[in-house]
């Protein structure tokens, strides 16, 4: 017998296999509707306030990612997935990226597969230990458990990648709010460069 799930509306375990499509152009699918953050939510996440206000004036406010969450049940043997855009950019000199987090779940990983666009993965774990990996499509980038994790377009397309964690992992902003990154990634002479983080406390 074949079911075919209606993602967009609420799923509930059991779950019954269903597929759908995420575009290989954009990023995008039209099973679910994707969750938008725009620049007015980043604020103070970039080492350059004022650039950020600047961009701000006027009443405008770019969108720099947008991703898909389907609502997968957040429970242990349940797998959330789905697709992640983050536009071109910049704050200043900082490329546009995501909020990023830790897992509340510390010591749970993911997995980014790169469809289209350049970019980094900054990651950075409790102990200090930070490292970046570049995103090119047909990349895959694994996160292990403990590392936050942001992504930043360095490049001019949109930067999109395919993920997939533990569904009950969780996020937690927390301390990427208050303390920020250790790192930054900004554009120097044309070119990307990771930088300290000017604000991180
Ligand atoms: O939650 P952010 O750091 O803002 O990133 C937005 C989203 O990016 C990726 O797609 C992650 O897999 C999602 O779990 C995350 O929510
Ligand atoms: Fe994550």
């Amino acid at each position: 017998m074949t079911h075919t799930h209606a993602t967009g509306t609420k799923l509930s375990n059991p779950l019954t296999p269903f597929a759908l499509y995420f575009s290989l152009n954009n990023g995008l699918s039209d099973a679910a509707p994707s969750l938008k953050r725009h620049l007015s939510k980043m604020k103070g996440m970039y080492a350059d306030d004022a650039a950020l206000g600047r961009l701000l004036e006027g009443g405008a406010d770019p969108l720099v990612y947008e991703f898909h969450e389907l609502g997968i049940p957040e429970s242990e043997g349940n797998l959330a997935f789905g697709t992640s855009i983050v536009y071109p950019g910049k704050v200043g000199d900082e490329y546009y990226m995501t909020k990023g987090h830790f897992h509340t779940i510390l010591d749970t990983a993911e997995v980014y597969y790169c469809i289209g666009g350049k970019g980094m993965m900054l990651m950075e774990n409790p102990e200090g230990d930070w490292v970046v990996q570049e995103f090119a499509p047909g990349k895959a980038v694994y996160v292990p458990g403990r590392y936050a994790h942001r992504s930043i377009n360095t490049g001019h397309e949109p930067l999109i990648t395919f993920y997939v964690f533990r569904a009950d992992a969780g996020h937690d902003y927390g301390s990427i709010e208050t303390k920020g990154y250790r790192k930054i990634v900004v554009e120097r002479d044309g070119v990307p460069a990771v930088l300290d983080n000017p604000k991180w406390k």
